[in-house]
């Protein structure tokens, strides 16, 4: 290693003020020739400093990238299940599911939670915890163990209930069926149909039913708020089910990223084209006798690109349509069920009058009428609070009576 050189004194002169002014001008100008020199040497000194420095720099960034790659090359990623005394947890790796008991280093152990993601290496020992980068992503995604709506809460739509059971309930719960007559189930479900109709109700009705753990991602968050990292999300999102299987993957708004392909090529088109294969290979490479059901939802199904709806991808196509009379009445009956109803309200009528209303329109119209309760100092709502919200309703939505019009679906 080379010398630091040594740093040049500092120059010194007596200058005597008794000398006449030109002998003492020529002193000063040396004295600043002396100074002058030796900035120079300390300007230059400085300089090979900097590209000593530059080039450790370098160094240690090589060094760290490498030690990255041996680190990932190296290790694989598993949950804390428990932390237990003496620097010790049991950590399950995923994929295999295999419960280790592993020992713990002091410099983690404080950081260590159970839930958390870890790195371990093959003896199963600890060597990071994983940092946000990937949970950011998950959090993209909403998963949730066990969602709380069931079939019972879904109104007017006792078809697609029936349906979505034979085609995503039934390969979960009952796989010899298939295996026993030996067809393949559908590999994917898509929902379509106006916004606020139960889609997303049923995909996570029938994670509640086979106890899966349900998965959303929103096809607009694929490509808007992730630009360039989509066809990442769709593999993480895969991965996550394959964890956390039995699990349904609901991919809400599908139209965001699997629209027909247009004329241009802009960079966003093949952004949205590439998540677009990416989830395809996903689920070509699917098992669709395994343990992870898809569903996506769309209300612009005239948008879809047709290459996701052949057979092996989305192949099971189930309509979900605005309610009927009697599908409005029901949905009214349901999302009334928890509220103090007075006796008189008429739910046919009610029914009668909300033609062209969605499920949601029909939760919104029964909270505005307990709304018109409250504001009237009563604590049942009467017949009149439902007209006097139906009239609300139509007053704030004249231009566009429902939230559902103006959909395309077909
Ligand atoms: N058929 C239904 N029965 C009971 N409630 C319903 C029904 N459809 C919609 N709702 C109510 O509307 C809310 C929104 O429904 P949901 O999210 O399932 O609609 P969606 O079809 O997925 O809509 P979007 O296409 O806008 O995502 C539900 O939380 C529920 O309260």
């Amino acid at each position: 290693m080379s010398r630091s050189p040594s740093i040049p004194d500092r120059p010194h002169r007596d200058i005597d003020s008794d000398l006449p002014d030109d002998e003492r001008l020529e002193a000063l100008r040396g004295h600043y020739e002396d100074l002058v020199d030796v900035n120079d040497q300390l300007s230059e000194q400085l300089d090979d400093a900097e590209d000593r420095r530059e080039r450790l720099r370098e160094k240690v960034d090589r060094v760290e990238r490498e030690n990255e790659t041996l680190k990932s090359s190296s290790l694989y990623i598993a949950t804390v299940e428990d932390v237990l005394p003496d620097e010790q947890v049991i950590v399950k790796q995923h994929g295999n599911n295999q419960e280790v008991l592993t020992d713990v280093s002091s410099r983690i152990v404080d950081r260590i939670e159970p839930g958390d993601r870890v790195a371990v290496n093959d003896s199963f020992a600890i060597q990071t915890v994983l940092d946000t980068e990937t949970d950011a992503r998950a959090q993209s995604m909403e998963i949730t163990e066990k969602p709380a709506v069931t079939y019972a809460d879904i109104g007017g739509i006792d078809e697609q209930v029936r349906e979505v059971r034979e085609a995503v309930e039934q390969p979960l719960t009952e796989p010899e069926i298939f295996n026993e007559v030996g067809i393949d189930p559908p590999s994917g479900v898509l929902l379509y149909g106006p916004p606020g109709t139960g889609k997303t109700m049923l995909a996570k009705a029938v994670a509640n039913e086979t106890d899966a753990t349900f998965i959303k991602m929103a096809g607009s968050e694929l490509v808007r708020k992730f630009i360039g990292e989509g066809s990442r999300l769709v593999r993480d999102l895969f991965e996550m089910a394959r964890e956390r299987q039995p699990a349904i993957i609901f991919i809400d708004e599908i139209d965001a990223i699997a629209t027909r392909r247009t004329e241009s090529k802009t960079s966003g088109d093949a952004e949205v084209q590439r998540t677009m294969m990416q989830l395809l290979s996903e689920m070509d490479g699917f098992e669709a006798r395994g343990e992870i059901r898809i569903i996506a939802a769309t209300n612009r199904f005239d948008m879809l690109d047709r290459a996701i709806l052949r057979p092996g991808r989305f192949d099971r196509l189930i309509e979900v349509p605005e309610p009927d009379r009697d599908g409005r009445e029901q949905i009214l009956s349901i999302h009334t069920r928890g509220m103090n109803i007075a006796d008189g309200v008429d739910f046919a009528a009610l029914a009668d009058d909300t033609d062209g209303y969605s499920g949601a329109d029909i939760e919104s119209l029964a909270t505005e009428a307990g709304m018109f309760a409250i504001r009237n100092d009563r604590d049942e709502v009467a017949h009149q609070d439902f007209a006097d919200a139906l009239e609300k309703i139509e007053e704030d939505d004249s231009s566009d009576v429902v939230s559902s019009a103006g959909y395309f679906y077909q």
